[in-house]
């Protein structure tokens, strides 16, 4: 029991802990030890910035973002993301992951542009490696992921939704979701672009690029970058009710064919990881460029006034 709690520091486990045994203990696909309990039972566990609720009778963790006040990805988060992510592709008892949003009418708003602001260059480059690592996490996941997009979901939250194997919005013209860098006056990176044209094509890509198109909830359905829009109040249980069609292929043969989808993709960024950063940081510490970023946040701030 002691061990377990060391484990899972921050886990409240709804199941009889004291029922545990040794035989109660499963191998991940690394080798690693974890608790197996019985068929159902949920556990869920609180990070600052994300809940993560896993039941065990379905095989599905529910990934719940919550960093007021819109979710934006801040180095804090994306490494707790990553975390949690990782820690998800160990345990072997889960097959599947909704990722959504605990704060009303946003999703993610994107890279946190604090870090990206008046900030030093090792700095970014920290920053930078964990905005890679938080899409190579979940675009090469070997689990099912499903993008419950309850809210708007601009630029690296729109990355994040892509890089799901499914997206289902709430049907609500208020929300916008798209790569909207160049309104920024910033460029969005060869795999933010690479993603977003595997995910909608190549001509529609280009003109979203080059406008920093943010699409409207039927717009995204129109053009592909959301493949449902359901009522705002359905949807997790459409993420739900969606998810258990992909449980039902068989995992080897439905992971083989994403790697083989996705590989290229992922292979083309980790073989220019470090210049890929290097690019980042040279860029976005341009004064020119820190310019804009100031103008775009004070745009943000008068919008309330
Ligand atoms: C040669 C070069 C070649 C290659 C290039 C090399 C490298 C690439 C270089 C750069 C790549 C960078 C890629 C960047 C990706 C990004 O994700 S940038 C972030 C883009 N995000 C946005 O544009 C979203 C902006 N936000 C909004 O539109 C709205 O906030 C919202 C629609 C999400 C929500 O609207 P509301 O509910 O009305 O909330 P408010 O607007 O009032 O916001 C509340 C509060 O939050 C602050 N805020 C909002 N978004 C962000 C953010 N992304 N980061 C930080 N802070 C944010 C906002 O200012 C408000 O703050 P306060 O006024 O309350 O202090």
């Amino acid at each position: 029991m002691a061990t377990l709690l060391k484990l899972f520091p921050t886990c409240t486990w709804t199941g009889r802990l004291a029922h545990l045994s040794r035989k109660g203990w499963a191998q991940s696909r690394s080798g690693r030890l974890l608790p197996c309990f019985p068929a159902s039972q949920r556990c869920a566990s609180t990070t600052s910035y994300l809940t993560v609720e896993m039941d065990d009778n379905t095989g599905v963790a529910v990934v719940t973002m919550k960093s007021p006040p819109v979710n934006s990805l801040s180095l804090d988060f994306l490494t707790e993301f990553s975390i949690s992510i990782e820690k998800l592709e160990m345990d072997r008892k889960c097959r599947g992951v909704i990722l959504t949003s605990g704060l009303p009418k946003v999703f993610s708003a994107g890279l946190d542009i604090m870090e990206m602001y008046g900030k030093g260059p090792e700095h970014c480059a920290e920053f930078w490696r964990a905005v890679q690592e938080m899409w190579l996490k979940l675009y090469g996941s070997n689990m099912i992921t499903i993008a419950a997009v309850n809210g708007s979901s601009p630029a690296g939250g729109c990355l994040m939704a892509m890089a799901c194997d499914y997206r289902i919005m709430a049907d609500n013209p208020k929300y916008s979701i798209g790569l909207n860098e160049t309104l920024l006056g910033i460029v969005a990176p060869f795999w933010f672009k690479d993603t977003m044209m595997n995910t909608i094509g190549f001509r529609a890509t280009e003109l979203a690029l080059q406008l920093g198109l943010l699409h409207n909830a039927p717009n995204a359905l129109r053009v592909g970058l959301v493949d449902e829009l359901v009522p705002e109040k359905e949807v997790l249980s459409a993420a739900s009710t969606a998810i258990s069609k992909w449980l039902a292929i068989p995992d080897h043969a439905r992971q083989i064919t994403k790697s083989m989808m996705r590989k290229p993709t992922i292979d083309r960024l980790l073989s220019h990881r470090d210049q890929d950063i290097n690019n980042f940081v040279s860029f976005i510490t341009k004064d020119s460029i820190q310019k804009s970023l100031q103008v775009y946040m004070e745009r943000l701030k008068q919008r309330k006034t």
